[in-house]
């Protein structure tokens, strides 16, 4: 296992995005976010945009997992779909690549398989991180060789479990196969939640929009107020 995984081992890695439309959008705010994780003893950043990792590899110490959300006409996928994404977020100084490992139609037809054997041709020394939504597609990432599964896209794809929080169960079952290690990843809102994701085995926890997404950290502490007060007057 490269060294820059064994960093991630038990830790909790901080997912600094903010995409065009969102307040925060900007590299030195994405920088500043990743700068309070560390502060605050993350053990890696997950960071979207050659610019945005860009600056935070300038700003902050700590491993990058890498990404580059874009979108292709005529496919759903749009977390670094292609190799040309990959380049850009390997040329920005990402030291792992996280990559849509789901079973869904890809950008020009290629499939994942041909993606990953790319990426392993081009930039053989990048740790590959499969994000993926259901046990198979994590199981086939493992058989193929990526380095990390992560459950990013449970609850992205029409056909994979739709639940309000962590997806457990998968972090459970892949991490079962005692394979790759696997990270849980997506809607995770507590300590606790993250605690649960160690039980059933994960190697470590992402945790995004809890912590770097003020709009919606307002929106549920709103909305626990107004179903209170409202439920104070029936
Ligand atoms: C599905 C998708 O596009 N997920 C993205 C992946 O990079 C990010 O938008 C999420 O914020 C990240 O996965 C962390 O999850 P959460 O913000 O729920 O803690």
């Amino acid at each position: 296992m490269s060294e820059v995984i064994h960093r991630f081992k038990e830790g909790m890695v901080v997912s600094c995005q903010a995409l065009e439309e969102e307040p925060l959008f900007g590299s030195e705010n994405m920088a500043a976010m990743a700068m309070a994780a560390e502060a605050g003893g993350a053990a890696g950043i997950r960071a979207n945009t050659p610019q945005d990792i860009a600056m935070i590899k300038r700003k902050c110490s700590l491993p990058v997992i890498g990404l580059y959300k874009h979108t292709y006409a005529g496919s759903p996928v749009y977390i670094t779909p292609t190799i040309n994404e990959v380049r850009a977020v390997v040329e920005a100084g990402a030291d792992l690549v996280a990559v849509d490992a789901t079973k869904r139609a890809r950008p020009d037809g290629i499939t994942f398989d041909e993606l990953y054997r790319a990426i392993r041709k081009n930039f053989p020394a990048v740790p590959i991180v499969a994000d993926v939504s259901t046990f198979d597609e994590g199981a086939a990432a493992m058989e193929l060789g990526c380095d990390l599964i992560s459950t990013t896209m449970s609850g992205y794809t029409p056909y994979s479990t739709q639940a309000a929080g962590p997806d457990i169960e998968l972090v459970a079952q892949l991490a079962k196969l005692k394979r790759v290690p696997v990270i849980a990843e997506g809607r995770i809102w507590t300590a606790e939640e993250c605690l649960a994701c160690f039980d059933a085995g994960a190697y470590a926890v992402v945790v995004g929009t809890a912590i770097t997404r003020p709009q919606e950290i307002t929106k549920r502490f709103v909305g626990a107020i107004s179903q209170y007060i409202q439920s104070r007057k029936n």
